[in-house]
């Protein structure tokens, strides 16, 4: 919590005023998303990608990006995860959100593309590898669009269930279901392809906005924290 100071040294805020401060975007949208039992993960889906799993065991492996936020509680929960280069920003390059919703229906997500792709808007990854090196792959291209977006969303979610698959390896509590934030939660076929991949259920968060997370801890504080649910009527 930060008092303001008086208005010359700081924000003029009237002392009764209660700042909290501290959360990032990917935290918030994990509050947000209103998870509550250990195992439980929430995806974000927005320019990039970051995961966020409840889990009893803490882990931090700098070789793959994997790093881990208290969480509370007792006995005391982690946020266990990483954050990916790849999302969303690699979609922007090629479509516009009108495109990706048309084209993510003509996509059966029961089936493979076919396509052996690794997205990244440009040479560079950060989880579930830090490599600074690796090179995006988008090619070869097909002729149709909805297939190269095929492509793209699956190499995204084969990314995603490396991470999740890395974070069990380093011995994370084990996943049991993954809730999605982001503007990458309203497409349902993307979710269905990640749910095969990661091979549990995948789901899209009531409030998918980071910012609704961050209201929740201005009002809340603390209490929020440590297995509390996110999901209050407010
Ligand atoms: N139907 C959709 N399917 C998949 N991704 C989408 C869809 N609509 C929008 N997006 C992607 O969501 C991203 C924006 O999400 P948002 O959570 O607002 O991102 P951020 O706040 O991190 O910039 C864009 O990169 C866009 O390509
Ligand atoms: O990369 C990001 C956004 O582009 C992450 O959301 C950001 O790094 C959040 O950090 P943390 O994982 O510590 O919550």
């Amino acid at each position: 919590m930060l008092w303001p100071r008086a208005p010359e040294q700081g924000l003029g805020l009237p002392q009764t005023c209660c700042v909290r401060a501290g959360t990032t975007d990917s935290i918030a949208a994990f509050l947000a998303a209103g998870t509550t039992q250990v195992g439980e993960a929430v995806t974000s889906l927005g320019s990039t990608m970051a995961i966020k799993l409840r889990s009893l065991i803490r882990v931090e492996d700098a070789q793959f990006g994997v790093y881990s936020h208290r969480l509370g509680g007792d006995p005391v929960q982690w946020l266990v995860g990483g954050a990916s280069n790849t999302g969303g920003v690699v979609l922007r390059k090629f479509f516009t959100d009108k495109a990706l919703k048309q084209l993510s229906s003509e996509i059966d997500p029961e089936e493979g593309s076919g396509l052996d792709y690794y997205p990244l808007p440009s040479r560079g990854q950060r989880f579930p590898v830090c490599d600074e090196n690796l090179e995006p792959k988008l090619e070869p291209r097909p002729p149709e669009d909805a297939r190269f977006l095929h492509g793209i969303l699956e190499g995204m979610a084969h990314i995603e269930a490396t991470g999740y698959q890395k974070l069990g390896e380093l011995g994370a509590s084990p996943l049991r279901r993954v809730v999605t934030a982001g503007g990458g939660a309203k497409n349902p076929t993307w979710r269905r392809i990640r749910e095969r991949l990661i091979g549990v259920p995948v789901e899209s968060a009531t409030w998918t906005e980071a910012c609704c997370g961050t209201a929740l801890l201005a009002l809340q504080g603390p209490s929020l924290l440590g297995g509390a649910s996110a999901t209050a009527n407010h």
